[in-house]
């Protein structure tokens, strides 16, 4: 019993990802090609693994502004319907493979106008490779809408993800460098979005702390936090490592606000030193409604499977946890009671039922 899990075990598991930005998740080959045929000149290599090892080195700069810059690659090819269509289907296909059940990607539409396309276009590309992708694969995989933080069009972005919530996107969110762009420059957006009874989360608590966290909940009104990490500011330990919550934690942990954590994208933006000494293992043990997410599985060089194989390996969970995280997920997931109810009794509880089972066995 209690057998260390393996990635293998692990990428057997019905799996939930809540924060995966779509540019930051392309397969190096697909950057390649894409490159190749947009006439991309401007690529640090044209070789895939040369490459795929650039994006994760040029990410682990120990700043989130940094880690930012690497985007311009994968952004800038995916400036046609053709190309956007691509990357979200394989996106699908990527995460269906490694046993994602549901998964809510984000991606923001204001960055792929370059050669002309309509911020409306541009969502349908996209809608139509996750639908595919996702009917091919056996994952449902739901769309967030994001607003460049230091940008000033989050009010359009905002009415998009309004225009398309019966057609797959089920949410909006804000992104982009944090210091210098607090989530209240954006909050005629926010609350239209609340007006329109829609549901948003905001990137809040990575780059930036506190007053960044303070403001995403009571003056935007987010569903959930995007990282949300530095809300460990506000809790003290004394000498024996008794935990005290400042109000605001206290707040989040009571309201249930679930923390979107990305465990390996923190270290190399410098959120946290290291996967051991990350907050999510006393966020954890203090019950915070804790998820686990992959951020950028290019730049990070991980996939949901490796960010849960990590925290085996710091923690030592078992399946008892990746469950309790899993079911946490699709509890904070924007789509509709009766249907993450669903996923939870059918796809999830008796998925780990099983692999427990055979690990009594
Ligand atoms: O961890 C992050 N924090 C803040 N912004 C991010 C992070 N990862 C990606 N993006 C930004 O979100 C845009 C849309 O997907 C990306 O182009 C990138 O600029
Ligand atoms: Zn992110």
């Amino acid at each position: 019993m209690n057998e260390r899990l393996t990635l293998d075990d692990i990428r057997r598991a019905p799996k939930v990802l809540l924060h995966d930005h779509l540019d930051g998740g392309l397969r190096p080959e697909t950057v390649v090609d894409l490159a190749r045929e947009a006439g991309y000149a401007d690529l640090p290599s044209t070789d895939p693994a040369a490459l795929g090892t650039w994006f994760e080195e040029a990410a682990n700069s120990g700043s989130l502004e940094r880690y930012l810059e690497t985007f311009s690659h994968t952004v800038g090819v995916m400036q046609s319907a053709e190309a956007l269509t691509r990357v979200a289907y394989e996106c699908a296909e990527d995460l269906g493979r490694d046993g994602v059940v549901y998964a809510e990607v984000r991606f923001a539409p204001e960055l792929h106008t370059r050669t002309g396309l309509s911020l409306e276009q541009i969502v349908e590309a996209v809608l139509d490779g996750f639908a595919r992708g996702g009917r091919d694969h056996g994952i449902r995989v739901g769309t967030l809408v994001t607003a460049m933080r230091h940008q000033a069009r989050s009010m359009e972005i905002a009415e998009l993800a309004v225009r398309y919530r019966d057609q797959g996107v089920v949410g909006f969110d804000i992104a982009g460098a944090e210091a210098g762009y607090p989530p209240t420059r954006h909050l005629d957006a926010f609350e239209y979005l609340q007006r329109e009874n829609a549901h948003f989360t905001i990137h809040a608590g990575e780059g930036f702390g506190l007053p960044s966290i303070w403001q995403a909940i009571q003056w935007c009104g987010a569903d959930r936090l995007g990282h949300g990490v530095r809300i460990i500011d506000d809790i003290e330990l004394d000498g024996d490592g008794l935990p005290t919550l400042g109000r605001l934690a206290s707040y989040v942990r009571d309201k249930r606000i679930p923390l979107e954590l990305c465990p390996t994208s923190n270290i190399q933006t410098g959120a946290a030193k290291s996967i051991a000494e990350h907050p999510i293992g006393l966020l954890r043990q203090l019950d915070f409604r804790v998820t686990v997410n992959t951020d950028n599985r290019l730049m990070s060089g991980t996939s949901v499977s490796e960010e849960f194989a990590k925290l085996v390996d710091a923690f030592g969970y078992g399946w008892d946890d990746l469950q309790w995280l899993t079911v946490n997920a699709m509890k904070s997931a924007f789509i509709s009671f009766p249907e993450r109810l669903e996923l939870i009794n059918r796809v999830i509880k008796p998925g780990f039922a099983e692999l427990k089972a055979e690990q009594a066995d």
